[in-house]
């Protein structure tokens, strides 16, 4: 097999257009973009993220170490990286079908209950090994798994995104994407592994409806909806249309309690998996999907625009001071802090799959919830979950008010919102003390007897 030529040094300094030349863009992300490039002198096809980073690298570095040392066939391969002037270059094992959520998107198809079975069994398998070698994903969805054309699967950005080093452990409490996001790790009563399993259910019911349960809700309201206890966990939207072992497979990864939620290991051995049958049942969905990429281009095959440089540069200056404008979600408090009484939530972009959100408790007061510390988010950009709540300022039932009325009615909103939110609060806590009340109570008879 030829070896890749690439120098051996974490963040090589070396100038990596010298290594690799780029063919086009892949795929945008919250912190970069992704391109396949060749490899000069071997002609091997690889997949480089370009990630903006500030100068805090000690974290990104420590990650990077740890994805050198990840080697199984169901996680992308890490080859190498630069660092470039303010970005730095990873490159890894380009996977030719894109992720399942792309797959899903350009083809406009769902997976077949056959097509899940196999794609979860090598998911399975990336988290078995993940999770022996004590790592937690955090997030996984159908946008972290990508395919090569034989129509195996590989779970990709773990690590990439800096969260899974110790250090960022520990400052790091919340992180994942809203919808996929296990009700532990929202509440964060501290976590494990098994939140990955959650994740896993969640995307198994996107891969099947193409989008995950609750999915037309605020993510806002959506961190409140999944931790409350007395909502059934999420399921198929019709079970009876799928079979009896998929609908277990389901319960079992979307089991509320931890505790209860089996391993990896364990789902590997679930009917639904053992009788999953061959790669080859992916086959016919990249098929279809190369023919859309050949047809229309993968740009616009994923509605990515194509953009020069000038007009990047030139959203970059507009979107410095007008997130809002542009549909970033950043919901400040009225002082305009980051802060949202729990904490500020800022969603940034990623036009092509659903972004990652990283609470942060830095700051233990506030639980401010922000983004990936090492890495410099895109700007300007819209996460795909967050377009169908953009579309509503779209229909424009607003501009026949004036701009005093338009302030006020803001005005308005953010109080209603504050009310809203004290509100939910208000139930959490008399929830939680009523409950941890009994759990006292229990105890104390318990050591009585
Ligand atoms: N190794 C790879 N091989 C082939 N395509 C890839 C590879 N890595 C990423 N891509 C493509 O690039 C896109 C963007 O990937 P990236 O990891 O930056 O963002 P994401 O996972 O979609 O979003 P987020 O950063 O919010 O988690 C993916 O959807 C996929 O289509």
């Amino acid at each position: 097999m030829t070896t890749l030529n690439v120098p051996k040094e974490t963040m090589s300094r070396k100038d990596p257009e010298k290594y690799f030349t780029i063919i086009e863009k892949l795929g945008e992300g919250s912190y970069g973009s992704v391109y396949k490039a060749i490899n000069a002198g071997t002609g091997i096809v690889v997949a480089i993220k370009r990630v903006s980073v500030d100068n805090d690298l000690e974290d990104m570095e420590k990650e990077i170490n740890f994805m050198k040392q990840c080697k199984s066939p169901y996680i992308v391969t890490y080859h190498a990286s630069f660092r470039k002037e303010n970005e730095v270059w990873i490159v890894m094992e380009y996977c030719g079908a894109g992720s399942v959520c792309d797959a899903m998107k350009i083809t406009n198809k769902t997976l077949s209950e056959d097509q899940i079975a196999v794609v979860s069994r090598d998911v399975l398998q990336g988290l078995a090994y993940l999770h022996s070698v004590r790592k937690i994903h955090r997030d996984i969805k159908a946008g972290n798994i990508l395919m090569n054309h034989k129509g195996e699967s590989k779970l990709a950005d773990f690590g990439v995104s800096g969260q899974l080093s110790d250090t960022m452990a520990k400052r790091q409490t919340v992180i994942g994407t809203p919808f996929w996001m296990a009700p532990e790790v929202i509440q964060e009563v501290g976590y494990d592994y098994k939140a990955d399993i959650w994740s896993y259910g969640i995307t198994c019911i996107e891969m099947a409806e193409s989008k995950p349960p609750l999915f037309n809700v605020h993510p806002m309201r959506v961190i409140f909806m999944i931790p409350n206890p007395s909502r059934p966990p999420p399921k198929l939207t019709e079970p009876e249309k799928w079979s009896p072992e998929f609908n277990d497979f389901l319960a079992k990864c979307l089991t509320r309690k931890p505790e209860q939620r089996p391993s990896a290991e364990e789902l590997l051995k679930h009917p639904f998996i053992t009788r999953a049958k061959s790669h080859s049942l992916l086959v016919p969905l990249i098929d279809e999907q190369d023919i859309i990429i050949n047809e229309k281009g993968r740009e616009v095959a994923l509605g990515i625009e194509q953009k020069d440089e000038e007009e990047e540069d030139l959203e970059d200056e507009d979107s410095d001071d007008s997130d809002i404008d542009r549909g970033t979600m950043v919901p400040r408090n009225n002082s305009g802090d980051e802060e949202y009484d729990t904490g500020t939530m800022v969603i940034t972009d990623n036009k092509n799959s659903y972004d990652t959100v990283v609470f942060n408790n830095d700051d233990e007061d506030t639980g401010t919830m922000k983004l990936k510390s090492t890495m410099t988010a895109k700007k300007g950009f819209i996460p795909d979950y967050m377009n169908q709540f953009k579309k509503t300022d779209d229909d424009n039932k607003y501009s026949s008010h004036s701009l005093d009325d338009l302030k006020k009615m803001l005005a308005d909103l953010e109080i209603e919102r504050e009310k809203e939110v004290q509100k939910i609060h208000d139930r959490f806590s008399i929830n939680r003390q009523a409950l941890l009340a009994v759990i006292e109570e229990k105890k104390a008879t318990t050591t009585k007897n």
